[in-house]
């Protein structure tokens, strides 16, 4: 029989008496742990090795526990600070014992309720009789602490548990692998085992030296276990944030970018959102306070909208009337929408003015102080889009999403009217999720009011929205949970081995 010399070497060192740790056999034959293990995992498969696993507890002291290696614990010292202060006659006061056996902060607890406990003394209103029958000297635990740091067993389970209960010990399992030699392992090695011949690698030394002219290579093997290589990839809700970006801009769109914090005025002024709307408190957005506020926001604009909120827009003046403050407008946000983006477009200021017809989109992180649960994490993605254009209708609104959507297979997207401060209609968007039936919302929507445009300087239509990425993904992908999908709770397995998408 021949055998590849890693396993001809495991074969031989195993024996069929008794078995052995790995770890023996990989420093008798001077092979690296992993090596040895893989090779005996496969003489198992060739029913030449027998490999049993079992779980051992490991005992490690923690860092408290080596320092009253060296101090002596606490309670034993105070103890003996007791003895020596005549506690054994008459209680003595604690100030001067704890000063006489330096001890303070966390340790003055720990050494008076383990005193308590083990009988070597009682407090009383501040002083401490000690026991003269103790005998610190026998402490078990002090014992089993200075076993374990010179690697001794410990055989008393109970003082084990009162270590670990102390923090003083760690339990920690660890599995154990031993080999034994079958019989069919024994006949073979009695028959005689050889080293596989050939060269098994191709490497630089073997190039050079022309070796490889007359080698014999040994044949590769198809069937070798392989270790799994767990490399980077897109997470799949980057992965589909990007399939939306494609989507969008296969239909004529061109992509926003804007900041993550940004100026009130952007994220709610210029969307005639009145200061006193109750979505502007610290229950929905998470406010800076450092810094507070925008340098930089442009003049003209902000009186614009100033007049907007305050005196209406239109012949009628019609709108909230409400008061307004330059200061609010410039403190800053984590934003809530990516409508703040649309603003900077639609104003000219990310961009210079444009000229209808437009479309425009961003997917991007939106930021608000929600409840956790099922379908809400405090961030998510938001896939803002608008359509500037002369006469746009509620038709080219819901044509845009049925289209979009139908790119991802969902056919059945309704829609219900809604309200926003800054569009006129509105509608959200809800589809049906694919394994509870269910209907969801997706998304928000509306042709922008002139109190909205007017201050911006847009004198054509715009029809806006704003769709969950997640929740596009839940539909996807049949989720149930975002979170399920994306943040700290995601199974990785999920993350490593979800399909990827086109
Ligand atoms: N900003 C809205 C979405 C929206 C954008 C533009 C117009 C209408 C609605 C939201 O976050 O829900």
């Amino acid at each position: 029989m021949q055998l590849p010399r890693h396993q001809l070497a495991v074969l031989e060192t195993a024996s069929a008496d008794e078995p052995r740790r790995i770890d023996d056999i990989a420093a008798e034959a001077d092979l690296p742990p992993e090596t040895v293990t893989g090779a005996a995992f496969e003489l198992e498969d060739e029913g030449l090795l027998s490999v049993t696993e079992t779980v051992e507890e490991d005992l490690e002291l923690t860092e408290e526990a080596r320092e009253y290696l060296d101090d002596g614990l606490p309670e034993v010292r105070l103890y003996r600070a007791a003895v020596e202060a005549g506690a054994t006659d008459d209680p003595v006061s604690l100030g001067e014992l704890l000063g006489r056996a330096g001890l303070d902060g966390p340790q003055v607890d720990i050494a008076l309720s383990n005193l308590a406990r083990k009988g070597y003394g009682t407090i009383d209103a501040g002083s401490v009789a000690a026991n003269p029958d103790a005998d610190p000297d026998g402490d078990a635990e002090a014992a089993a602490l200075a076993s374990l740091a010179d690697g001794e067993p410990v055989t008393d389970e109970s003082v084990v548990d009162a270590l670990v209960r102390r923090d003083l010990v760690a339990r920690t399992e660890r599995t154990v692998r031993t080999v034994q030699l079958t019989d069919a392992g024994v006949t073979a090695l009695m028959e005689g085992v050889e080293t596989e011949g050939g060269l098994g690698q191709l490497t630089p030394d073997v190039l050079s030296s022309g070796e490889w002219r007359d080698a014999d290579f040994r044949s590769y093997d198809v069937e070798a276990d392989a270790e799994d290589v767990n490399a980077g990839r897109t997470h799949p809700l980057r992965e589909m944030a990007e399939t939306v970006k494609d989507v969008l801009t296969g239909m004529g769109f061109q992509e926003m970018a804007g900041p993550h914090v940004d100026a009130e005025f952007w994220i709610n002024d210029a969307l005639f959102m009145p200061q006193d709307h109750p979505a502007r408190t610290h229950w929905d957005q998470f406010a800076l306070s450092q810094p507070s506020e925008i340098r930089d926001l442009p003049d003209d604009l902000v009186s614009r909208v100033e007049d907007a909120h305050r005196n209406g827009v239109g012949e009628d003046g019609e709108g909230y009337h409400s008061p307004w403050t330059e200061e609010m407008a410039r403190g800053l946000d984590l934003r809530g929408h990516t409508t703040s983006l649309s603003m900077r477009y639609l104003s000219g200021e990310a961009e210079g003015d444009l000229e209808p017809p437009q479309r425009y989109f961003s997917v991007e992180k939106v930021y608000r102080n929600d409840t956790l649960d099922a379908t809400h994490l405090l961030e998510f993605f938001q896939i803002e889009g608008w359509v500037m254009a002369d006469d746009l209708s509620v038709r080219d609104l819901m044509g845009t999403f049925t289209e979009f959507y139908s790119q991802f297979g969902i056919e059945d997207v309704t829609f219900k009217p809604h309200y926003n401060p800054y569009t006129e209609p509105s509608f959200e968007l809800f589809g049906r999720h694919p394994r509870t039936g269910e209907i969801i919302e997706i998304g928000n929507s509306g042709i922008f009011r002139p109190e909205v445009l007017e201050p911006l300087g847009v004198d054509c239509d715009v029809m806006a929205w704003g769709l969950a990425l997640e929740r596009l993904m839940m539909l996807v992908t049949g989720a149930e949970d975002i979170r399920d999908v994306h943040g700290t709770l995601v199974d990785l397995d999920y993350l490593r081995n979800e399909e990827v998408m086109y």
